[in-house]
């Protein structure tokens, strides 16, 4: 195996010096993602730093640096927008190599006729969005990290944005992709409407959290745009059980709104401020031609109306209007955050995300509440504990679990004594019902622990993924895939 030297040596013959990253307080930002927020902000990571970040302009240079990297057994991380929350980004081995995709930034082609756009792996997510709007499209895609997240990450992590109800998740939106393999081998899979040439091996790479593959161009649909139709509806509501059976009578009566939403009463007072009353909140947001916006609408309120006994009263919809136009997060939101929980000791807004049918969810939401103020031991830390809704199916929804905490301990252990017995009290829960662990964020390398019992038998598959296409297991150590030695000395 080379060493950290040797290794820029080589490097160096491989690209030029511009695209090659030794800097040391970036390598220290480069080895941990927000999962470690805290501790990488106080100065304190248990992780080491990559040797080099490097950053490749075309797929030819991604295939040179992974064939490079697999012949020489050495750890590479894939990094777009750098907004990971599970540990996707964490690097557990000395010798690693980050992949960055900042100069795979083209806007490639934007088809409007075919209603597709094709994009490298490095463009932002709102750049591209910039871009639509001026025609009058949208990408359909508003993850709240939207203007930091790039489309390697968000089809690698298979995320899902505040309007999925409609749009549908990034799987959804996949058209085709180009990728490279460990062994550099380039793969690209075309564009077409629909195929039924084999399984859908798009879903190879969706979602492979950089373990399997590096993905160089991806090819999405795009939406025609109706912002004037917009409309918004929002309820309090008696308590989280009443919000999931609003939404689901929605979903199930065959309605798309574009954002269906349930808080539990205290996560709807720190997002609801404005006009929470201390109660649980339910919204929708109606979007797209008028006639359907205004069937939708129509919809939600029957909806409402059929489970009035649990509808304490109808808020005015210019108020979740205003919400809905301060969603998303920049960079200086996110640097902010980390400011503020460093001068108050004080960790705000940690979240697990689970899905599971209509049935489960408010039994899951209900059990992990009671275990947590129950059995959690720093429970008497806890500033709030909730949850909400916020992606919903024909045949169930997501909850999303989010626990702030005041921090009495050392910053290192600060995720093994408040967020993780949280995470597996979530995840246990939501396993022992049947639901799945991990709805959007990823598994990472946090809820890798767990990536055997999430997927029981079909684990095989997955396995043998791994085996064939990474044998040297060169890709993200430790992320999905569990490695005893990573977890024993990073987790437990
Ligand atoms: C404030 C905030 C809000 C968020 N809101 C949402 C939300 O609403 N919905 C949601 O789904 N997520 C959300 N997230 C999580 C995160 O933004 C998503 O997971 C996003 O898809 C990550 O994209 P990224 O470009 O930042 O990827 P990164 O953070 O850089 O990487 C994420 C993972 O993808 C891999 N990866 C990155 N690029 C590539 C590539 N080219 N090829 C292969 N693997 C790659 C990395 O190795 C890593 O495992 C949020 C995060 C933050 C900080």
């Amino acid at each position: 195996m080379l060493n950290s030297e040797n290794l820029i040596t080589a490097l160096n013959n491989i690209l030029s010096p511009e695209q090659i990253n030794t800097k040391e307080s970036d390598l220290y930002e480069a080895s941990a993602d927000r999962y470690k927020k805290y501790a990488k902000a106080r100065k304190v990571l248990d992780v080491p730093s990559p040797v080099a970040i490097v950053y490749p302009y075309n797929s030819d240079e991604v295939s040179t640096i992974l064939e490079f990297c697999n012949e020489n057994q050495i750890n590479v991380i894939p990094r777009g927008g750098n907004t990971a929350t599970e540990g996707g980004l964490e690097n557990w081995k000395d010798i690693t190599v980050v992949i960055d995709t900042l100069y795979m930034n083209k806007i490639i082609k934007i088809d409007s006729y075919n209603s597709q756009a094709t994009v490298q792996a490095g463009v932002s997510l709102e750049e591209l969005e910039i871009e639509l709007r001026k025609i009058g499209y949208t990408t359909g895609h508003s993850p709240q990290s939207k203007p930091v997240a790039k489309y390697g990450g968000l089809v690698s992590t298979r995320s899902i944005g505040q309007f999925s109800t409609l749009y549908g998740g990034i799987e959804d939106m996949v058209v085709g992709l180009e990728c490279v393999f460990p062994d550099g081998h380039i793969a690209k899979i075309k564009n077409v409407s629909r195929r039924a040439g084999g399984p859908d091996i798009r879903h190879i790479v969706i979602g492979n959290e950089g373990t399997l593959c590096f993905i160089t161009e991806v090819t999405i649909k795009i939406f025609r745009y109706y912002p004037e139709n917009n409309k918004f509806y929002g309820y309090l509501v008696k308590d989280v059980d009443t919000g999931i059976k609003v939404l689901r009578e929605v979903m199930v009566n065959g309605f798309r709104p574009s954002v269906a939403r349930t808080y539990s009463e205290e996560d709807a007072a720190q997002h609801f401020y404005h006009f929470h009353e201390n109660k649980c909140v339910l919204i929708f947001m109606a979007e797209g031609p008028k006639k359907i916006v205004e069937a939708t609408g129509e919809a939600i309120e029957e909806a409402a109306e059929k489970y009035n006994e649990g509808i304490i009263k109808q808020v005015d919809s210019s108020l979740i209007e205003d919400w809905f136009n301060h969603l998303n997060w920049t960079q200086k939101d996110i640097d902010d955050e980390i400011e503020g929980m460093i001068e108050n000791n004080s960790h705000s807004g940690f979240t697990t995300e689970i899905s599971a049918d209509w049935e489960t969810i408010p039994l899951i939401y209900n059990n992990v509440i009671d275990r947590v103020r129950n059995e959690f031991p720093r429970a008497h830390d806890l500033t709030m504990l909730g949850g909400h809704s916020s992606h919903s199916y024909l045949n169930g929804t997501n909850m999303y679990f989010v626990y702030n905490y005041d921090i009495h301990c050392a910053p290192e252990d600060e995720m093994i004594i408040y967020h993780h017995p949280i995470q597996k009290i979530i995840v246990e829960e939501t396993l022992k019902a049947g639901g799945s662990m991990c709805h959007h964020h990823g598994i990472g390398k946090y809820r890798s622990e767990w990536t055997k019992d999430e997927h029981g038998t079909a684990y095989y598959m997955l396995e043998k993924l791994k085996e064939a296409f990474d044998p040297n297991g060169i890709m993200n150590y430790g992320t999905i895939f569990p490695q005893a030695e990573g977890i024993n000395k990073y987790i437990r």
